[in-house]
């Protein structure tokens, strides 16, 4: 329900029709999905993720609404959800193509990941990200009532806390990347890089998984809008940085994003689940190693990394076929996307020569499946897995690592884990290897393949402390709790920080 009032606000005097949301969250999707039934009645199922689960509560707790797309092309479907007030963005075929699959995921995703694909840079793209920015924007505007906390979700939509902040300047602002925020030199290719970090600084509050990220954001504020900034480092849910944007206090701080550990424990010690991970090893002949592999079909993921370490690992006799089998789940993804086709393409054909090469009838090595699993089913893989494999080159976060470890309250199991997720700050008990040199990954699996139960034991006990204390919950807790404390004056939520002017900077980067 729409409420309106007359504001001024920096001299301007401007009608502004304000929505009834006290907490808005905004993101490139809706937290549901469409189910068309056999009957062709429509149903909206809640989205699994972790952020649907998080922030729900919150939603729900007060008067919230969710801005986002539904992900169907040229819809007009606003669904009811109990509790949600939804504000659907519609999006045409074109504006899919350039803004999600076009700007967002062949320009932003590869240069944002490392440049593991070489990203494309098309200004019809870019003009398009603005447009759709924009629109979230004004949905936005419209959703949140005076004052209201708004928190806006990932690299989709970059500029919508500056649009966001033109249109409603009273609102309490915060962006969270759930992607890495890449090194300097890599963001600097972007021909729009400082509009994207004038866009960012809209925000009262902007938050990344790790501090390296938070680091290298400062560094560009500094040098590519001139503004002065913290020099100091910053740490995990502490020690925040600061951009000085005119009157207004930029913070910048980590906060490493979980998932809802003790839903999935709880899950995963369950009868139904324990039943159905027997009956998986039963499925599978009863191997001695189960592998498991769990990802969207993404080159980020390094699923060709773990398919060439067994590949090599079954040559040279260190794993046996007739012992260990490898299931793969992958979901599809950004099929639309040239660089995800290719990468299927040889993802499949690694799988392909695997089994053509030390597989038998009636018995692959490597299980592939290229379609969605059902939560249930996916935990009881958990369960079941004795070796889980997380290679990717670069990931955010991966919360695969961590919903593994939920799952395994027997302590059972091992976590081989690429030094370069998110993930691996917090999961330090885990094998961790580089997944650029492959001699240490096959000797990261041949070392969980092997270890000994107490050893096993001992590692996951240390994992399972890190995952089960900090969960989404906590995460959405500490950043919000992070943007309510934000001061309105400078002054204050400056003290004690020495702000390093552009032309100190200019010396200290150089
Ligand atoms: O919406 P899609 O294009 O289908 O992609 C799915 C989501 O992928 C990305 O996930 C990231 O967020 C995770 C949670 O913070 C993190 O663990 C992972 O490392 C990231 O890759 C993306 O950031 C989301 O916006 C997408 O919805
Ligand atoms: C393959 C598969 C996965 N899931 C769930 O999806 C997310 C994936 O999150 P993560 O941070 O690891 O990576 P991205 O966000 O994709 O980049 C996780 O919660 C998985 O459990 C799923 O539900 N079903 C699947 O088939």
């Amino acid at each position: 329900m729409a409420g309106s009032g007359d504001v001024t606000h920096g001299g301007a005097t401007a009608d502004h029709h304000f929505g009834d949301a006290e907490f808005v969250v905004v993101a490139n999707r809706l937290p549901v999905d469409k189910e068309v039934l056999p009957d062709g009645t429509v149903n909206w199922k809640r989205s699994p993720g972790g952020l649907v689960t998080a922030l729900e509560p919150i939603l729900r707790s007060q008067t919230g609404a969710w801005v986002g797309w539904s992900g169907i092309a040229d819809s007009n479907d606003n669904p009811d959800i109990e509790g949600i007030d939804i504000h659907a963005v519609p999006l045409s075929t074109q504006e899919i193509a350039e803004y999600y699959e076009g700007f967002s995921n062949a320009t932003l995703w590869p240069l944002y990941h490392d440049l593991l694909v070489k990203p494309e840079y098309h200004r019809e793209w870019w003009d398009t990200y603005v447009d759709v920015n924009r629109r979230f924007a004004e949905e936005t505007a419209k959703a949140a009532a005076e004052g209201a906390v708004v928190w806006i979700q990932d690299y989709q939509l970059q500029l919508v806390p500056k649009m966001l902040r033109m249109l409603r300047p009273d609102l309490k602002i915060g962006f969270f990347l759930h992607i890495p925020f890449p090194p300097v030199e890599l963001f600097m290719q972007l021909p729009w890089r400082t509009e994207i970090v004038e866009g960012l600084l809209g925000a009262d509050l902007i938050g990344f998984h790790l501090p390296g990220g938070a680091q290298n954001f400062l560094f560009l504020a500094r040098r590519l809008a001139g503004q002065a900034t913290s020099k100091g480092t910053v740490g995990v849910r502490s020690r925040f940085g600061v951009v000085q944007v005119g009157f207004r206090t930029v913070r910048v701080g980590a906060f490493p994003i979980s998932i809802d550990s003790g839903d999935l424990d709880a899950k995963a010690k369950s009868k139904e689940i324990r039943n159905r991970a027997r009956e998986i090893r039963k499925d599978l002949g009863n191997p001695k190693t189960i592998m498991l592999g769990v990802d969207r079909l993404d080159y980020t993921k390094g699923i060709d990394v773990r398919l060439k370490a067994i590949s090599e690992m079954l040559e040279e006799k260190r794993l046996d076929p007739e012992e260990t089998v490898m299931i793969q789940l992958a979901t599809p993804s950004r099929e639309r996307v040239e660089s995800y086709v290719q990468m299927r393409a040889g993802i499949e054909q690694l799988v392909g020569n695997i089994n053509g090469s030390f597989g038998s009838v009636g018995q692959p090595v490597v299980q592939y499946l290229h379609r969605p699993v059902p939560r249930d089913e996916l935990i009881a893989f958990f369960v079941a897995a004795d070796v889980m494999l997380v290679t990717p080159l670069r990931d955010g976060m991966n919360l695969v690592a961590k919903e593994y470890v939920a799952c395994r309250s027997d302590l059972g199991g091992s976590l081989v884990l690429s030094e370069f997720t998110g993930a691996a700050s917090e999961l330090r008990s885990a094998y961790q290897a580089n997944p650029y040199d492959l001699e240490g990954v096959k000797d990261a699996i041949e070392a969980a393949v092997g270890q000994t139960t107490a050893d096993g034991r001992k590692r996951m006990r240390a994992l399972r402390r890190q995952v089960m204390a900090h969960d989404v919950a906590k995460w959405a807790e500490s950043f919000l709790g992070t943007l309510a404390s934000v001061t309105e004056t400078a002054t204050d939520a400056n003290r004690g920080v020495h702000l390093v002017q552009t032309s100190d900077a200019a010396d200290q980067d150089a």
